[in-house]
């Protein structure tokens, strides 16, 4: 009786199998036919990289539809596009932002920025919103949380849908060098007592920066960096990693792989809330010991991602300053220094 049953459900199940395998085979002709009759051939597809998106037919998730022979032109040969523990860099012609863009809006991502505008900085807040709102993340919900001592001089930009200025009134310190630092300590405060309610990934950027180019989701991922545009092809022994053993920022002679910038970094809250933990706590050791990291909260960073790798690198057409020139590999400048008086913005 009991083999009888087993040896029933056996054939349940391979009608089963027919009865799909009958309906893949139908969806198929039917995607066939949709392209033939729009006058579209998969020769014409691979030709011209074209992308399509439909509709799962009677509703359901979008689905997508491409040349897989695109995959083959998303590759650079003269950048590095991999690091040797597997988190890609991101340079132009490395990804598809349509694929991307679907992905992240199916999760319904929400990314938080984080800027600080404290005393004259203020003055650079227009531009950078103003170019946000052009090239950051578009088509997704960004909150701008903007850390200032000068909640009165924000200015008031135009948004898109889904898009928010959050003002933080906090304190300011005397040295520009502090007002950099404490960065670390205020969004780890902030991390966990609010972001990590509010949106899922953690951008932390300059303020005296514009945006020039798209920045998309692709630079999302659980912790990434961004190469510093000084550095990007230089050697290990050249960077300017803190050297010094008496602080908690110093990395051997014989360590770390890439010099990263201090004005762009991120990934999801709790990373950013793990990293900004510690490179504050390094930071308020140095200050007991009565010693300041080299490059101060860019020294930090370095250290925490030499021993914990991010998993995403932003090339530095995420962070480029025109003082460095227009090298060939440069395809696109997304993210540029505004030129500034040190001294008299920073007193
Ligand atoms: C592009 C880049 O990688 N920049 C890094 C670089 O310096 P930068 O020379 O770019 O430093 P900076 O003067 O831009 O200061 C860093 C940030 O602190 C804020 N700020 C500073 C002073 C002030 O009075 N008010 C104020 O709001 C502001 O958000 C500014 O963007 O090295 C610094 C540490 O030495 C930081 O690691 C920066 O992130
Ligand atoms: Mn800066």
């Amino acid at each position: 009786n009991k083999t009888c049953l087993q040896d029933e459900s056996l054939v349940v199940q391979l009608l089963r199998y027919r009865v799909l395998f009958i309906y893949f085979n139908m969806e198929g002709l039917k995607l066939w036919g949709s392209r033939i009759l729009s006058g579209v051939g998969l020769s014409g597809d691979r030709d011209r990289g074209c992308f399509y998106r439909r509709q799962v037919e009677g509703g359901g998730d979008p689905w997508s539809v491409y040349s897989k022979e695109t995959f083959l032109s998303h590759r650079r040969k003269d950048v590095l596009m991999m690091t040797p523990w597997f988190a890609p860099i991101v340079w132009e012609g490395t990804f598809n932002s349509e694929i991307l863009n679907e992905q992240f809006r199916l999760r319904n991502i929400s990314v938080g920025v984080t800027v600080f505008a404290i005393k004259k900085y203020v003055v650079f807040l227009q531009k950078f919103l103003e170019t946000a709102e052009e090239y950051f993340v578009v088509g997704h919900k960004v909150n701008y949380y903007i850390f200032t001592d000068r909640p009165d001089e924000v200015p008031s930009v135009a948004l898109k849908e889904g898009r928010n200025i959050v003002v933080l009134k906090v304190p300011n310190y005397a040295r520009w060098q502090d007002v950099s630092m404490r960065r670390m300590e205020m969004i780890s405060n902030f991390s966990q007592q609010r972001f990590i309610k509010e949106v899922h990934y953690l951008v932390c950027v300059d303020v005296d920066m514009r945006f020039n180019d798209q920045v998309g989701v692709e630079i999302l991922s659980d912790l990434f960096g961004t190469l510093h545009p000084g550095f990007y092809g230089a050697r290990r022994q050249s960077f300017t990693y803190e050297r010094r053993s008496i602080s908690q920022a110093v990395i051997p002679r014989d360590e770390g792989d890439f010099y990263y910038a201090g004005g762009f970094f991120g990934g999801t809250v709790i990373e950013v809330y793990k990293l900004t933990k510690r490179c504050h706590e390094g930071i308020m050791m140095d200050k007991d010991n009565g010693i300041e990291a080299i490059w101060h909260d860019e020294s930090h960073l370095n250290k925490y991602f030499v021993y914990h790798k991010p998993t995403k690198i932003l090339s530095p057409e995420y962070l480029w300053d025109d003082n460095m020139g227009r090298p060939q590999i440069l395809h696109k400048r997304r993210f540029l220094a505004v030129p500034k008086n040190h001294a008299a913005i920073r007193n």
